[in-house]
């Protein structure tokens, strides 16, 4: 069974979010995407892992807490592992079960896929001591980086569901629009909607404090 860890801030996160999402809204929308990413994970057959800053209780997953910054924590919990490990992004809730089959069924030593903007969302590596994390700025550059001087064979995996963040404002259009789950629930109960203007897609909030 393939673990999947997904490393999570659950105290202020999203603050890229801040222009339209309070703190204590961003706090549930970060884990109304993280439900919808446990969600997939489990319906493929993985075990879900929370990586966690602080504790916190999640249907479906376990949680370990490292008050320790996203490279040191991934690392940390990666050196001791000797069975496959997925990485994944808690801020990917447009996922899909089949982008996730793709990605755990590679027949390369790992599978990278890339997010919108230079980083990476999603990690698979058959031995996750062979590898190392460092995300933050042009991280799927170094991913590779990292993959090819350890002599790992890498599958970039392309696919639009896997590579959609959700950082910034412009990023809810996404869920308003390809998600079915709890984070496009969440937005709408905000009244958060889709607007165009001059031929734009965007969001508009008609209740913001
Ligand atoms: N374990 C751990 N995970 C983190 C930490 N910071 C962010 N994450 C997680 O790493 C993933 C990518 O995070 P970012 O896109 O940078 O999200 P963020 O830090 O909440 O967002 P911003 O405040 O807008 O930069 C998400 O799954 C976060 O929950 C950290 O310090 N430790
Ligand atoms: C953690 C970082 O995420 P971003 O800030 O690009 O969403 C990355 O993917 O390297």
């Amino acid at each position: 069974m393939v673990n999947a860890v997904i490393p999570f801030r659950p105290v202020n996160p999203k603050t890229r979010l801040s222009c339209i999402l309070n703190q204590k809204e961003r706090e549930e929308f970060a884990k109304s995407m993280l439900a919808d990413v446990i969600s997939v994970i489990k319906s493929v057959g993985c075990k879900a892992t929370l990586l966690s800053t602080s504790p916190v209780s999640m249907d479906g997953a376990e949680t370990v807490v490292k008050e320790l910054g996203l490279n040191e924590a991934l690392n940390e919990y990666l050196s001791v592992l000797t069975e496959p490990v997925m990485i994944i992004m808690s801020d990917i809730p447009l996922l899909t079960k089949e982008s996730v089959l793709r990605v755990i069924s590679t027949e390369k030593d790992m599978a990278i896929v890339p997010g919108i903007g230079g980083g990476t969302n999603v990690i698979f590596v058959k031995e996750p001591g062979r590898f190392t994390a460092d995300f933050y700025g042009a991280s799927f550059v170094d991913h590779m980086n990292i993959a090819k001087r350890n002599g790992l064979m890498v599958e970039v995996v392309d696919s639009f569901k896997l590579s959609t963040d959700i950082d910034e404002k412009e990023d809810l259009v996404e869920v308003l629009l390809h998600s079915e789950g709890k984070s496009k629930k969440y937005l709408e109960s905000l009244e958060i909607s889709i607007s165009v203007e001059k031929g734009r897609v965007g969001v508009h909030r008609s209740t913001h404090e």
